[in-house]
């Protein structure tokens, strides 16, 4: 059998008219052969394209909402039952808190509705588990993000929500500088568009929403009360937390919303997030791989106001219980509104390496680690929170030791 070179390149000239034929054939096939490639690249393309279209919907805004049978799913998860109870939108209801929150709420008979861009911040596969608890317990979760004014114009128009409990953000502090515009989009503009389909809404709901101890940046008075000064955030994340303040107040102002902010301060506990030291540390603790723990100048240890979870919820519930009425109505003031803003913490700073020794003994493992100074990347000395505004207002307890 001739080899392919030999069909190519004949070495008789007897075999050119032949050459010619197989020429012409292997032309046709190589021509067939790069519109199939064509095609195939052209197929490539478009489902890349199609990939990173569903992809950033996924992050962004969720084409899967509306139908009959979803409207229904939101009707009934927004269902009050209990008397003088609430219906709740909870944004970030697969996060951390929003999860907590989200069933503390239905198991005293609140209507509870969850909303959530399931991103990649961390392990979606997580915020998918806490979302089918929250199922489990007959609270619908949508699935979108509250940048998109279409869909949250649709929540409010099928469930009047009574309150709004907002949890979605883009959390973590370090992180801001691999990705600030995330920030941007959560906490700024994704505020915003909520505020905007809030006092739109008729009746208004009232809002109560995360807002973070990081906004005392490098504030060194402590503890840390509500009305020290917060002009000095040392990360982009405080300072779009610290805008949010600023844009709640505005809302709150000009359109008679009633906000409640939250300060809160280092929040852990079960279905916590994989991002937070005491998670990570966790992790490499028992797969025997080192971690960093960062010092302060002149090796001093870093603090935090460690604040256990349950403690955060009653916060949370508390506030909305306290809330009081929005008076504005279809984007109209009708009156002042309460404004709020507490401090969430548990008023007794632990130190890392001092956290690091307590997960060391429940572990029964010791840490590899490396002290390292704290790098220049947003964090801040030490937290500690000074709760009376809380405690007064809605029984906030203090000193939790776990
Ligand atoms: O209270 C808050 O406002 C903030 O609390 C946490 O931020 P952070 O306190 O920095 O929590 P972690 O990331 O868990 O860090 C806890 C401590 O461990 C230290 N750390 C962190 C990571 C690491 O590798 N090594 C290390 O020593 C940090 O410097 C910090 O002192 C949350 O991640 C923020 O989303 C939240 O808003």
């Amino acid at each position: 059998m001739p080899s392919l070179e030999e069909e190519l390149f004949p070495s008789t000239p007897g075999k050119f008219k032949d050459r010619n034929r197989h020429f012409h054939r292997c032309f046709a096939s190589t021509s067939t052969m790069f519109l199939w490639a064509l095609f195939l690249i052209a197929l490539t393309a478009s489902y890349l394209c199609f990939q990173s279209f569903v992809d950033s919907g996924n992050r962004y805004f969720s084409a899967t909402w509306g139908g009959h049978h979803w409207e229904k799913q939101v009707r009934t998860s927004a269902q009050i039952r209990r008397s003088h109870g609430m219906s709740v939108l909870v944004t970030g209801a697969a996060g951390f808190v929003g999860s907590h929150v989200s069933l503390a709420l239905k198991k005293r008979g609140d209507g509870v509705v969850g909303l959530d861009n399931f991103n990649n911040y961390y392990d979606p596969s997580l915020k998918k588990a806490r979302k089918n608890l929250l199922n489990e317990q007959d609270i619908f979760v949508v699935e979108g993000d509250i940048n998109d004014s279409k869909l949250l114009l649709k929540l409010f128009d099928i469930a009047g929500f009574t309150h709004v409990m907002h949890l979605a953000a883009q959390a973590g502090v370090r992180y801001a500088m691999e990705n600030p515009n995330s920030y941007v989009h959560s906490n700024i503009a994704g505020l915003v568009t909520l505020l905007e389909a809030c006092k739109n809404a008729n009746p208004q709901p009232a809002i109560v929403w995360a807002s973070s101890s990081s906004v005392y940046g490098l504030n060194e008075k402590v503890p840390f009360s509500e009305s020290d000064r917060t002009d000095q955030p040392a990360s982009l994340y405080a300072a779009t937390k610290k805008a949010g303040e600023e844009i709640t107040h505005t809302y709150n102002h000009i359109y008679g919303l009633s906000i409640t902010g939250l300060r809160f301060f280092t929040v852990y506990g079960p279905w916590g997030r994989p991002d937070m030291a005491y998670f990570s540390f966790t992790r490499n603790i028992l797969q025997g791989k080192p971690i960093t723990v960062y010092r302060g100048k002149n090796r001093v240890d870093l603090a935090r106001d460690f604040t256990y979870i349950d403690d955060v919820v009653k916060g949370c519930i508390g506030s909305l219980d306290t809330s009081g009425k929005s008076t504005g109505s279809g984007g109209k003031k009708r009156g002042p509104a309460p404004y709020r803003i507490f401090n969430l913490g548990n008023t007794s700073p632990v130190t890392v390496p001092m956290m690091v020794g307590m997960l060391e003994k429940h572990l029964k493992v010791k840490a590899k680690k490396n002290f390292v100074v704290m790098p220049g990347n947003g964090d801040v000395p030490f937290t500690h929170a000074n709760i009376s505004s809380a405690r007064k207002e809605f029984g906030m307890r203090e000193a939790r030791r776990k």
